[in-house]
């Protein structure tokens, strides 16, 4: 169970708040200041945190630096060596850390296992892929270039960048945190992560796996607080070498402020699917309830509009209708399809859009419904580019489909978002697919399927608003590390087998 057994170091039981972890060792704040974290589904007060001081985040960043100079210094096979291990001790510990994610974020309990056996094997893959691309350096000759003879020689690799800082968002408290803490330790950095309040706890359980396998003491740290108070010290504080960041408009905010360092931002998406006339429309509906639905929409990468040749709109939208009449509506623990929302707050933005689509005169295929911050899954037909929720991200269980009558038209909406991060194209013809996919201003589209970020090794990646760099675990690694070059000059020029 959470902060019990193996985990009972990383709880005070006494203030009953979840330390903090720094130094190699679980620690209370200074502060005496705590952060409660609010059950979504009870809308009480179910974990507390450390509320971290500056101070002690200088501390942090202070040991950072120096256990990165010693991890640089330690032999590729080796880092991959203790990653593996962190990696089997996480989903060795998959149901504690699974029982924090339904009660801090109300996630549904199958898919909480899923997501903590998803982040082992991406540490794992990461382990392995590091080793294959970090193992490789680069031989440059100079005669290539006009001008010269083959007088020098280029060798370069990729070294660390030094202290990266991860701030990942409550809907992956775990996994959108290891997809940077991963790749950062195996390119040979230190590496600050400031959980999501909610998901904090849940995060603080995956990082004392960590700590078990053996990682050296100050490598990996984990402060937590409320982002709003100690966010700007930490992306800010000049000991960050990197900034990897996953959420809302925040990400704006931040990449305005930090400074010469690079930067992975992940941030909203107003995912589009556009369906045409040839599609196969049960795969159409089936696409649009997963997509749409799952984790009640709390996913960047849930579809967020339906762009649907009218032709075929009724028929897709009683489809629909029908799969989500078979999706259940309850408490995580009871692995319910559709779950409260994080919290009292996203639920009420929601109810927002849908009393402004309301009011402008879209269908309601479904009578709308709530209950604390748990919103029955709604389909909202003939919505209107004058309505906000046309181009607004709800993160919740509520779609608007938006008919039209050319594949222009679905194109033009989709590129007039501010968001870019993925989109669909149903269609039976791959050249129109392909076409399609061009045409769209988005990092991804996903040909008949809905959009995912997985697997986890592919790129991933936001245009605009969405983001800037790309992830995956390949991108990643090679976001957090830099070039070093030493040219070797040779005192005349020296041509092989010549
Ligand atoms: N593209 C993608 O992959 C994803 C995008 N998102 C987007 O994120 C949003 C919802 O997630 P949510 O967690 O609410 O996003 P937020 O942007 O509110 O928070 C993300 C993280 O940033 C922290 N934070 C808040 N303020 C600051 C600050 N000033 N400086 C530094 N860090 C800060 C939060 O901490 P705290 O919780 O303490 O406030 C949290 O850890 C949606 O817009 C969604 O589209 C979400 C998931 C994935
Ligand atoms: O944070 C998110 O919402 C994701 O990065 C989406 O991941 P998924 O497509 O695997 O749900």
């Amino acid at each position: 169970m959470a902060g019990n057994g193996v985990f009972a170091e990383i709880y005070d039981g006494e203030a009953e708040v979840y330390k903090y972890y720094a130094e190699g060792e679980w620690r209370k704040s200074s502060s005496a200041k705590s952060v409660s974290i609010i059950n979504p589904t009870t809308r009480k007060t179910h974990f507390k945190v450390q509320a971290c001081t500056q101070e002690e985040v200088n501390k942090v960043m202070d040991a950072a630096k120096v256990a990165q100079k010693a991890w640089a210094r330690t032999p590729l096979w080796k880092r991959a060596e203790l990653l593996h291990k962190a990696a089997a001790i996480l989903k060795d510990h998959k149901a504690p850390i699974a029982h924090c994610l339904v009660k801090e974020i109300a996630k549904p309990a199958k898919d909480a296992v899923t997501e903590v056996v998803r982040s082992g094997d991406l540490v794992s893959y990461t382990a392995e892929e590091g080793v294959r691309i970090l193992g490789e350096g680069k031989l440059l000759v100079s005669d290539s270039f006009p001008g010269n003879e083959r007088s020098k020689y280029c060798l370069s690799s990729k070294i660390p960048l030094g202290v990266v800082l991860a701030i990942p968002p409550f809907n992956y408290p775990v996994n959108l945190a290891v997809s940077k803490i991963a790749p950062a330790l195996i390119a040979g950095n230190a590496l600050v992560l400031k959980p999501p309040t909610q998901g904090a706890v849940a995060a603080l359980h995956m990082i004392h796996c960590f700590h078990l396998a053996g990682f050296p003491k100050g490598l990996i740290s984990c402060v937590t607080g409320k982002g709003s108070e100690i966010g700007d010290f930490l992306t800010m504080h000049p000991g960050v070498n990197c900034i990897s960041f996953t959420g809302g408009d925040t990400g704006i905010a931040i990449s305005k402020k930090a400074g010469m360092i690079p930067l992975q931002m992940e941030l909203g998406g107003k995912d589009a699917c556009i369906v045409l006339e040839d599609a196969d429309l049960d795969l159409v509906a089936a696409n649009i309830v997963k997509g749409g639905f799952s984790y009640s929409g709390q996913r960047c990468t849930a579809v967020k509009v339906v762009l649907i040749m009218d032709s075929v709109a009724d028929e897709v939208v009683e489809k629909v209708k029908s799969k989500m009449g078979k999706l259940t509506v309850g408490p995580p623990e009871d692995d319910c399809d559709i779950t409260p929302v994080v919290t009292e707050s996203s639920a009420n933005f929601i109810e927002g859009l849908v009393m402004d689509a309301k009011e402008k005169g879209a269908t309601f295929c479904q009578e709308y419904r709530r209950e604390g911050n748990l919103i029955w899954p709604l389909l909202l037909d003939h919505v209107r580019p004058d309505m906000r929720i046309a181009w607004e991200e709800p993160f919740g269980p509520v779609l608007p489909i938006i008919r039209i009558h050319s594949v222009e038209e679905g194109i033009h909406h989709c590129n007039a978002s501010n968001f870019g991060l993925q989109g669909c194209v149903f269609t039976s013809d791959i050249n129109k697919a392909i076409m399609i996919s061009d045409a769209m201003e988005t990092g991804t589209v996903q040909i008949n399927s809905a959009p995912a970020r997985g697997p986890d090794h592919f790129p991933f990646q936001g245009l605009k608003d969405s983001g800037i760099g790309s992830q995956g675990i390949t991108n990643s690694i090679n976001m957090m590390v830099k070039v070093k070059s030493t040219v070797i000059n040779l005192p005349a020029p020296s041509y092989t087998m010549g």
